[in-house]
C-alpha cells in the first residue's frame, strides 16, 4: 500500500494483480547485481508512476500488457526494457504520450546504469531525487575519465574546479524529460560516451554541457563561462543542434568536428591516388565526402601522346567505392562518399549506369552516390530538343586563359564548349540527343533515387566568393556550395638526413563544412531567430577553432575561408503550427520570409565577430564586401523585406559587413538532419513527414516515429508521397533566394502516380526557379535510401 501511496495512482477499485499474485504464488527476479529477489510488483508500479506522471497515458495499460510477458527468473533489467518496448509500441497518432512514458523509461534505467558504475545508491529515489547527476563529483568524473583517455584533457586545462562545479551546478536535468523515446533512444546508442568496455559514462546534460565547455574554449577567458552557459542552454533546450561528427567529437581527445569535405581531383595519377589517400583518412575520422572526377580523362584518351592508354573514370570511381567499404569507422558505419561528372564528360553514359542493374558488372560502384553537374546550356539544349557533345576533357585543357573547359561557367562555358564541339578530333567526342540522355537520366533516378544534380551555372553565378574561385560540385548531402581546387603536386626530393622522399604539394581548397541546425518548431519569430542564430554562428566559429583536421589541406581552407552552413529542422512542424498548408501560396511566402530573418541574422552576426576577431582572409572583393548579398543589391533585399513585413534594414547591414567584413565566408546550407532531428523530435530539415506514424528501423532498433504534436495537427500534416512535389520545389525556390549555398532537397515521388513526362518536368522547374541541387528523388518503391550521417546536423 505503501507504495501506491508514493506511486500516486489509484489502484483501489481497477487495481491489476499479477498471475502469480492472484495464485499466491512468489516469482523471483535477478537483480543487477546478480542477487535473487522476490518480484515486488509494487516496486514496479512506483517505475511505471514515475514514467506516466502528468502524461495522457492510462498507466495501468502499460502494467497489463507488459505483465503477461513476465516469468521466472526475469532480470530487473529485462523487466525494464520490456516496460520500454510495450510503452514504445504503445505509440500511435492518437496517443503520442506514450513516446514519453518510453523515454523516461530508458532514462531511469540509463540513470540506474550509469549511477551502479558511479557507485551510487538509488534505491527507492525517484521524482527528481532519484537522477544520478550529482554537481559535486562533475569535476572528478571528467579527470578521471580524462586521465584514461576518453574525454580530452584540454577541458582540465583550460578549465578551473571552480569552473567545473560552477557549469555542473547550472545543468539542469529536468531538460531530460524533453526528449522523446526515439530521441534519447538515438542519444543512448550512439552519441553518448563510453568507457573501454562499452558502458555509457555520461548523462545527456553532461554530454551538452561538456560539448558547450569544448566549443568554449575559443573565447576570452573572462567570457568562457557565460558563453558556456549560453551555448549549453541552446542544446540542451533543443534549439539548436550540432553535426554528428561534432556531437560525437568535442570533449573527445581527437576533436574531427567537421562533417563534410569536399575533394577536387586532378588528371594525375600521383593526385588521383592522393586524394584516395585523403577520402580514406576523412573517412576514418567520420567525414562524408563530395569527390569531383570531372577533369579526369576519358577512357581511350592518350597518356604521353600514347593514344588509346587511359582507363577512364570508372576505375577510380570503383577504387573510391571500396575505399568507402573498407574504412568503416571500426565496423559502426561504412564511408560515404557522392562522386560528381559533368554531363558533358565522355564517360557520362557509363558512369549513370554505376549503381544499375545495367552494363558490365565489373564497372558498378554500388556503394558510392553518384552526381551530375549540369550546366544551363544542357538544360537550354533540352527544351529546344537539340543535341548534346560529351567530350574528352583531355581535350579541353588550356582553352581559355590557361582555364580548362570545367574551369568555366556561365557565358564564358558556352562560348568554349560550342567551339570545342567543333574542334575537338571525332574520336574524342560523341554526339547524343540532350533529350535521350535526359531521359536515360532519369530512368536512372527512378531505379535508384540518384544521381543528385548539382546545376553549376546557379551554383557559381550565386557564389558570394567568385573573386578567388569556383565550384565544381557538391558534398555528399549536397547542400555545401563553395570554392574548390587541385592540390598541386609540385615536386618529390630525396631528404638527404632520412633517406626518405618528401612529396611537395601546392595546396588545393579542400572545402569542410561545418553545420549546425535550428530547430523551427522552437525558433522561428523574430525576437528568437535574433537571439540564437547569432549564438549558432559563434559556435560553428569556435568548431573551426577547436578542429582536428584529418587532412591539411583542409586546415588551410577552413583557415581562409572559415565556411560555415546554418541549416534547419522540423521545418513541417513549423508550417503547421503556423496553421500554414504544404501546398499553398501562404506556403511560399512564409518560407520567403522566415528564411530572410535566419539569413539577416546570420550576416549579422558573422559581421560581429568580424568586428571581434576579424574578418575572414579573402573577404576582400567578395559579393559580401560590395554589399551584394545573394546576388542582390542592399536596396533590392530592402524592398523585398517590406514586401516581407519584416522591415530589416539590409542597407544598413550591407555597410557595417563593408566596414568590418564577416568573419564566415559561407554561412547558409540547410544539411539534412536524419539523426539529429530524431533526437530533438523534430520532423527532418527541410522535408515533409513520411507518414503520419511509422516504425523506423537503424542501428539503435525500431523506434516509433511521430510528427510533433500529431494529436493536435493530425488533419494539418501531409505526407511527402502525397504532396504535389511542384509545391516542394517552388518553397526551395522561395528559400534559396536567402541561402549562399544549397538546401538538401529531396523529392518524393509516387511511381503510380508520377510518370516520366511529371519526373521530367519537376527537374526543369527546379533549374528554372534557381535551385543549386537536388537531392535524393525517393520513390514509395525504394525502400533503402541512405542518410547521411554526418551532415545530419
Ligand atoms: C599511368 C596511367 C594513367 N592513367 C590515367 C590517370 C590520369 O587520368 C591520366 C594521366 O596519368 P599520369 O600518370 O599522371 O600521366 P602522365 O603525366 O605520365 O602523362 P600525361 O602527360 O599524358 O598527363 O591517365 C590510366 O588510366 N592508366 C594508367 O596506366
Amino acid at each position: 500500500m505503501v507504495a501506491q501511496k508514493k506511486a500516486g495512482y489509484k489502484y483501489s477499485s481497477r487495481r491489476l494483480l499479477s498471475a502469480y499474485e492472484r495464485k499466491g504464488k512468489v516469482m523471483y527476479v535477478i537483480k543487477r547485481n546478480g542477487l535473487k529477489e522476490s518480484m515486488d510488483i509494487s516496486k514496479i508500479r512506483i517505475v511505471i508512476d514515475f514514467a506516466c506522471k502528468g502524461l495522457r497515458v492510462d498507466p495501468l495499460e502499460l502494467e497489463a500488457d507488459a505483465q503477461i510477458q513476465f516469468r521466472e527468473g526475469i532480470t530487473t533489467k529485462e523487466i525494464q526494457q520490456l516496460l520500454i518496448r510495450t510503452a514504445a509500441e504503445k505509440v500511435s497518432p492518437q496517443s503520442p504520450d506514450w513516446q514519453y512514458v518510453a523515454a523516461r523509461l530508458l532514462l531511469y534505467d540509463l540513470y540506474k546504469d550509469v549511477g551502479h558504475l558511479r557507485g551510487y545508491k538509488v534505491k527507492d529515489k525517484i521524482n527528481g531525487k532519484y537522477k544520478p547527476y550529482n554537481p559535486d563529483s562533475f569535476f572528478e568524473l571528467v579527470r578521471t575519465y580524462a586521465e584514461r583517455g576518453i574525454y580530452g584533457d584540454y577541458l582540465l586545462k583550460e578549465y578551473s574546479k571552480e569552473d567545473f562545479n560552477t557549469l555542473a551546478r547550472y545543468m539542469d536535468p529536468d531538460r531530460d524529460l524533453l526528449f522523446n523515446y526515439t530521441g534519447i533512444k538515438v542519444l543512448y546508442d550512439r552519441y553518448l560516451v563510453r568507457d573501454e568496455d562499452g558502458n555509457v559514462i555520461e548523462l545527456p546534460q553532461e554530454m551538452y554541457m561538456l560539448i558547450a565547455m569544448t566549443l568554449a574554449i575559443p573565447e576570452r577567458k573572462e567570457d568562457r563561462i557565460k558563453y558556456t552557459k549560453l551555448f549549453y542552454d541552446l542544446m540542451s533546450k533543443h534549439e539548436v543542434s550540432l553535426a554528428t561528427p561534432t556531437l560525437m567529437n568535442a570533449r573527445r581527445p581527437h576533436t574531427q568536428l567537421s562533417s563534410c569535405f569536399v575533394l577536387t581531383v586532378d588528371d594525375d595519377l600521383y593526385d588521383i591516388f592522393d586524394n584516395v589517400q585523403k577520402a580514406g583518412q576523412i573517412s576514418k575520422f567520420a567525414g562524408g565526402l563530395g569527390i569531383y572526377l570531372g577533369k579526369i580523362r576519358a577512357t581511350g584518351s592518350p597518356i604521353r601522346k600514347f593514344k588509346g592508354a587511359s582507363s577512364g573514370v570508372l576505375p577510380v570511381v570503383k577504387i573510391l567505392n571500396d575505399v568507402m567499404v573498407y574504412v568503416d569507422q571500426l565496423g559502426m558505419r561504412k564511408g560515404s562518399a557522392s562522386i560528381t561528372l559533368d554531363i558533358w564528360h565522355k564517360d557520362v553514359l557509363e558512369f549513370l549506369e554505376v549503381k544499375t542493374n545495367v552494363g558490365d558488372e565489373r564497372k558498378k560502384a554500388h556503394d558510392i552516390h553518384p552526381a551530375i553537374s549540369i550546366p544551363d546550356l544542357f538544360m537550354k539544349r533540352l527544351k529546344n530538343r537539340e543535341n548534346w557533345t560529351l567530350l574528352d576533357p583531355y581535350y579541353c585543357k588550356n582553352v581559355k586563359d590557361g582555364k580548362n573547359l570545367e574551369d568555366l561557367y556561365g557565358e564564358e562555358f558556352e562560348e568554349v564548349y560550342q567551339r570545342l564541339e567543333r574542334e575537338v578530333p571525332p574520336d574524342a567526342k560523341k554526339e547524343v540527343d540532350a533529350f535521350e540522355l535526359w531521359k536515360r537520366l532519369l530512368t536512372v533516378v527512378f531505379e535508384t533515387g540518384e544521381p543528385y544534380i548539382f546545376f553549376r551555372d546557379t551554383a557559381n553565378k550565386f557564389n558570394p566568393n567568385k573573386h578567388c574561385g569556383m565550384v565544381y560540385s557538391s558534398n555528399l548531402c549536397h547542400e555545401i556550395v563553395q570554392n574548390m581546387s587541385v592540390s598541386q603536386h609540385v615536386e618529390d626530393s630525396l631528404d638527404p638526413s632520412t633517406g626518405l622522399i618528401t612529396h611537395r604539394k601546392k595546396s588545393g581548397d579542400v572545402v569542410v563544412c561545418n553545420l549546425g541546425s535550428i530547430n523551427l518548431g522552437k525558433v522561428y519569430e523574430k525576437a528568437d531567430i535574433e537571439r540564437v542564430v547569432p549564438l549558432l554562428v559563434r559556435m560553428l566559429d569556435n568548431v573551426i577553432s577547436m578542429n582536428y583536421y584529418a587532412i591539411k589541406e583542409a586546415e588551410y581552407t577552413n583557415r581562409r575561408y572559415r565556411a560555415i552552413g546554418i541549416g534547419v529542422s522540423n521545418y513541417h512542424y513549423c508550417l503547421v503550427k503556423n496553421n500554414i498548408l504544404w501546398e499553398s501560396e501562404e506556403h511560399l511566402r512564409f518560407a520567403n520570409s522566415l528564411f530572410e530573418r535566419i539569413a539577416y541574422y546570420a550576416i549579422k552576426g558573422s559581421m560581429e565577430l568580424a568586428k571581434e576577431r576579424g574578418k575572414y582572409e579573402l573577404f576582400d572583393g567578395s559579393d559580401w564586401s560590395k554589399g551584394v548579398f545573394f546576388g542582390r543589391s542592399a536596396e533590392e533585399n530592402q524592398r523585398l523585406s517590406e514586401q516581407n513585413g519584416n522591415n530589416l534594414d539590409w542597407i544598413g547591414l550591407a555597410e557595417e559587413v563593408k566596414r568590418y567584413g564577416l568573419r564566415n565566408a559561407y554561412l547558409l546550407a540547410l544539411m539534412p538532419t536524419g539523426s539529429t532531428s530524431l533526437i530533438v523530435g523534430a520532423t527532418p530539415s527541410i522535408d515533409p513527414i513520411f507518414a503520419k506514424y511509422y516504425k523506423e528501423e537503424n542501428m539503435s532498433g525500431i523506434l516509433p516515429q511521430v510528427p510533433p504534436e500529431i494529436d493536435k495537427y493530425f488533419w494539418h500534416y501531409k505526407s511527402a508521397y502525397l504532396i504535389d512535389q511542384e509545391w516542394v520545389i517552388k518553397a526551395g525556390a522561395e528559400r534559396q533566394k536567402w541561402i549562399d549555398q544549397a538546401q538538401s532537397l529531396n523529392l518524393f515521388i509516387d511511381p503510380e502516380q508520377v510518370d516520366g513526362p511529371k519526373l521530367s518536368r519537376l527537374y526543369e522547374l527546379a533549374w528554372e526557379l534557381g535551385l543549386k541541387t537536388v537531392y535524393y528523388c525517393r520513390s514509395k518503391s525504394l525502400t533503402e535510401i541512405e542518410e547521411c550521417e554526418s551532415c545530419s546536423a
